[in-house]
């Protein structure tokens, strides 16, 4: 789930592309690094509400009904959400993309994991065709990338006209009555957990002060709109913490 190297990575603002291939490729072992205690923690750091973020993320991608749709998962990672997809439209063409060969190697032993076609690659240089997937989803990738702007970019072109994308992301926690409980979780609660139960806590430390570094749902809502995305929209879930984050490419 839930975490931006960036407290440990210092995050380029794409500031170069060769910066941003370093900031990948740290961002890649230390997922790969964790991929064996990855699932375990998510539903703990997600107080086991994770597959109803994933649910409503992949409701949310608008994948068309009937036979053949062609769905990309980015970020794939262990595969929550790919499979979450296959459980939904089991006739659906389900490409799982991650730049972290350890994580989807989890996923591959997953029941359904054999029905994803996974793809190692970068959500900022897909190797895919213009328009060639239907909807598209992912789950904590935004946070994690050295050029949003780009890998949003890279999502508008391998999307059909008429295609939509659904993401879930971690939020700021708002300025409201639970703000002080969330905060307590995620600045004490989370790194402890994480310590009890990941064999490189670092990974996950970084989590407390990245939360409220991360981009507002407004403001991740303007970078798709930036992106060339409309009817774009979100929906607040755990006290406004996590995001499902939605947008269609336009007819033109
Ligand atoms: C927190 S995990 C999320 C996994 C899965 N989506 C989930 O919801 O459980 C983030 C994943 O994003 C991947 N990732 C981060 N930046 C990426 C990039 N630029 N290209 C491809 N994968 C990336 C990481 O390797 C990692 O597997």
């Amino acid at each position: 789930m839930t975490e931006n190297p960036s407290s440990s990575l210092p995050r380029p603002a794409s500031a170069s592309p060769s910066v941003d291939a370093d900031h990948g490729a740290r961002v890649a072992s230390m997922f790969d690094g964790i991929a064996g205690r990855y699932d375990l923690m998510n539903a703990v750091m997600t107080w086991g509400q994770e597959p109803r973020l994933v649910r409503r993320t992949v409701e949310r991608a608008n994948i068309p009904a009937g036979a053949g749709a062609r769905v990309l998962d980015l970020a794939t990672g262990t595969g929550d959400v790919a499979l979450e997809i296959l459980r939904q439209h089991p006739d659906a063409q389900v490409v799982g993309a991650d730049f972290a060969p350890e994580m989807m190697e989890v996923g591959k032993g997953r029941e359904g994991g054999d029905r994803v076609e996974w793809v190692e690659a970068d959500a900022m240089d897909l190797p895919f065709a213009d328009g060639e997937f239907d909807s598209i989803t992912h789950g904590y990738l935004l946070r994690n990338v050295a050029d949003i702007p780009a890998t949003l970019a890279e999502q508008f072109r391998v999307l059909r006209p008429g295609g939509w994308v659904a993401a879930l992301e971690t939020s700021p926690a708002p300025e409201n009555i639970v703000k002080p409980f969330s905060s307590f979780y995620i600045h004490r609660v989370m790194p402890r957990l994480a310590r009890l139960i990941a064999d490189r806590p670092e990974a996950y430390e970084y989590l407390s002060s990245s939360t409220q570094a991360f981009r507002t749902p407004e403001e991740v809502a303007d970078l798709f709109a930036d992106a060339g995305f409309v009817n774009v929209g979100h929906e607040l879930f755990m006290f406004g913490t996590l995001a499902v984050h939605w947008a269609m490419k336009p007819v033109v």
